[in-house]
């Protein structure tokens, strides 16, 4: 399994990282447009692997795409942050022509690789992906609900007093501060759900410090997060490598499901060799159909700021 990670700042690299901890992949080749980063980033990160136990061969590269050629995945992770105070729609403007001509050139040299969007706007970058490359919709998948997910993790964990991992819960909806929308009628703790444990109003302070948990940590760092969002990547990538069939919130071309059409949107999916192998369409109630229907005007709103 070849990955090719472009970007060798703070996500990128931090991906890089962990698909290698992780020791699933042969090869993850960074790439990044300033000279000598992701060269410095791959040593770096090699003189880990006898510390880490890792076998995986990371090197880096400045702008030369034939060294990506036969990727497997692809991850795109290049573009500006947002600083404190900004919303993610507002890095269109420079993420967008990065997004396009990054997704073009991977696909010269990988034909056949699974493409990761990361970059932000992630919902609109990853249709912008889309209309680049032409590329089949199950292998274009936007990052931001697996992400999105682990931080309404950490926050009923937070909440309930109890070990993240006997927590499970899901963010669908557009990757921005007001469009996503933790399903909190379906979180558990050991299969319980968390409305036994916490009263509405915590469950809905929950909720609201899940949606601005990018700009919370924006805010503290003066930059967006890194650790989390890379840690998401390389588990969406994992699952592509070994092909576990499990579910993760993504952004995904809809053509129907949950009423919609023409947008990338998180939605579940399965997760598998062939990139996005099923949409789970799952049943919402009415305040939750209305929360992403709004999400969806949101992200459409973004969409239209794209020049093809
Ligand atoms: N979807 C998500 O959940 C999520 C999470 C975190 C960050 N992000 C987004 O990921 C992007 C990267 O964030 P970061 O913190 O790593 O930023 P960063 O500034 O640390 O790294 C970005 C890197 O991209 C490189 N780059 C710029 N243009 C390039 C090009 N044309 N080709 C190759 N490399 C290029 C830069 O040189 C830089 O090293 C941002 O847009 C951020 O908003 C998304
Ligand atoms: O918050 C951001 O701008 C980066 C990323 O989308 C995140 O959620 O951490």
């Amino acid at each position: 399994m070849k990955v090719t990670v472009v970007g060798a700042g703070a996500v990128g690299a931090s991906c890089a990282e962990y698909i290698a901890i992780k020791n699933f992949a042969s090869e993850v080749v960074l790439l990044d447009i300033k000279e000598g980063f992701a060269e410095g980033k791959a040593m770096d990160l090699m003189q880990t692997a006898s510390l880490n136990g890792f076998d995986t061969k990371i090197t880096g590269v400045t702008g030369d795409y034939s060294q990506t050629a036969g990727s497997d995945v692809c991850v795109i992770t290049s573009g500006i942050p947002r600083k404190p105070g900004m919303t993610r729609e507002e890095l269109i403007g420079i993420n967008a022509g990065i997004v396009k001509n990054v997704s073009t050139s991977l696909l010269e040299h990988s034909p056949n690789m699974i493409l990761i969007v990361v970059s932000n706007p992630m919902d609109t970058m990853t249709y912008l992906a889309h209309k680049a490359t032409g590329l089949p919709k199950n292998r274009i998948i936007g990052m931001g609900g697996a992400l999105d997910s682990a931080r309404f993790k950490y926050r009923l964990a937070e909440a309930l007093g109890a070990p993240i991992s006997d927590v499970d819960g899901m963010v669908i909806g557009g990757h921005s501060d007001t469009g996503m929308f933790p399903l909190t009628r379906l979180a558990t703790r050991n299969s319980v759900p968390v409305s036994e444990f916490l009263s509405e109003e915590r469950l809905n302070q929950v909720k609201e410090d899940t949606k601005v948990g990018g700009a919370t940590l924006t805010k503290l760092l003066g930059t967006s997060a890194w650790y989390a969002p890379g840690a998401a990547v390389s588990g969406m990538v994992q699952a592509i490598a070994c092909d576990t069939k499990k579910i993760f919130p993504c952004s995904t071309l809809l053509d129907g499901e949950y009423g919609l059409t023409d947008i990338c949107l998180g939605v579940p999916v399965v997760l598998g060799k062939d990139g996005i192998e099923k949409i789970v369409d799952i049943t919402l109630n009415e305040e939750e159909k209305a929360h992403l229907a709004a999400s969806a005007e949101g992200v459409k709103k973004t969409n239209g700021l794209l020049e093809f």
